[in-house]
């Protein structure tokens, strides 16, 4: 059976259709879906895209947050489907409580974008079970919000209980704590970051360096593991 992965539409998504594509990319079906709905269409996963979302006012991702699907996608995160939040979707999974601590402006005030080097530090979720633990892949980031914060104690538990997915390697891009670029919950089924993989899944058109140095498709992984995983239950 076809394997139906949803990508929800904000007002300000910008990377919805970017995400779509990498959904079909890695052989499953790409379903559109609006925020305004409680509907979520009967799909296996959801991604929850890149972009603006309201325009970012209040906090990025704080209104998204509470849009009308969110309802339904809460029920289905406690239910173990497979979501993935990129960039503006990762922060709206803090913004909903789907993952701890939060995310706020770059360190340098500044609006990045760069070729990230990441560490993979969980490879036991359903979007990341297809690299290893400790594997270096690239990324491109682009983002103003991405430094994320937790208290002490949230801080400790994330660590503690391994819910750290990725680290930016090599340099900290924007003071993120513990170097801390993306998250899971302890099911393995929620997993947010702020780099972007749905831009790194054709040879050509990911991150821009050599392409002899760098495959340039390390992303297209991530769309692949929840596929895999979702065919064999
Ligand atoms: N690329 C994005 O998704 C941008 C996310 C968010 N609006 C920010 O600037 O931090």
């Amino acid at each position: 059976m076809t394997t139906r992965i949803g990508v929800i539409t904000f007002p300000g998504s910008l990377d919805d259709r970017d995400a779509q594509r990498a959904v079909r990319m890695a052989g499953a079906e790409p379903v559109a879906l609006w925020h305004g709905d409680h509907d979520l269409q009967g799909v296996d996963a959801v991604i929850l895209p890149g972009g603006f979302s309201y325009g970012d006012y209040l906090r990025a991702g704080a209104i998204a947050a509470v849009s009308p699907i969110m309802t339904e996608l809460k029920d289905a995160a406690g239910k173990g489907m497979p979501i993935l939040g990129i960039c503006n979707g990762f922060q709206m999974l803090v913004e909903a409580h789907l993952l701890p601590g939060g995310l706020i402006r770059n360190a340098h005030q500044q609006f990045i974008r760069r070729d990230q080097l990441l560490t993979v530090e969980n490879a036991d979720t359903a979007w990341t079970h297809q690299f290893s633990k400790g594997q270096e892949i690239t990324i491109p980031l682009k983002n103003a919000d991405g430094g994320y914060i937790a208290d002490a104690e949230t801080l400790a538990r994330v660590e503690g209980e391994g819910l750290v997915a990725f680290r930016y390697a090599g340099v900290n891009p924007n003071g993120s704590l513990d170097d801390i670029a993306g998250l899971t919950n302890p099911a393995g089924n929620v997993v947010g970051l702020m780099p972007h993989p749905e831009h790194a899944i054709e040879p050509g058109f990911g991150p821009d360096t050599p392409l002899a140095m760098r495959s340039g498709v390390d992303g297209l992984a991530f769309f692949t593991s929840a596929v895999q995983a979702l065919q064999a239950v």
